[in-house]
């Protein structure tokens, strides 16, 4: 019998918080083994570095966020965990907005900082996620 398919979770973070991501990535690295995970380029890259496999999109601010939203407007990815810096300015704020609004319209789970990705991962642990 095959397998059920993972579900994907995307990883998302600002330069500033970053480190907070990578800490919070190894802290619940066994967790996030059990799922596909996708990322914007240098998030990804240094989740990578944790062992982690992750499918690297292009970088936030020449469209890596409109990527991620895509999935996330056609089903192909589940939870969104994106560590915003709110302090920092963002020349492709349009982008992150736009992935914030995609992720309501379609209901899927999304933290914008650590005490709610931690929530997230709770939550997936146990099997909450909406089919
Ligand atoms: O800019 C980002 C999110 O808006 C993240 O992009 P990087 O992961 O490439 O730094």
């Amino acid at each position: 019998m095959a397998l059920p398919k993972k579900k994907t979770i995307a990883l998302i973070a600002h330069d500033g918080k970053k480190a907070e991501m990578i800490s919070f990535v190894k802290d619940n690295i066994e967790f996030f083994k059990k799922f596909e995970l996708v990322a914007t380029s240098t998030t990804g890259k240094l989740v990578a570095q944790t062992g982690l496999k992750v499918k690297r999109y292009l970088s936030g601010p020449v469209g890596g966020d409109a990527q991620i939203t895509a999935l996330v407007a056609t089903e192909k990815c589940h939870a969104v965990i994106f560590m915003r810096d709110p302090l920092g300015m963002h020349p492709h704020e349009p982008d992150i907005y736009s992935l914030l609004r995609i992720c309501d319209v379609h209901d899927v789970p999304l933290a914008t900082n650590l005490s709610s990705a931690q929530l997230i991962v709770k939550g997936l642990a146990k099997n909450l996620l909406k089919e």
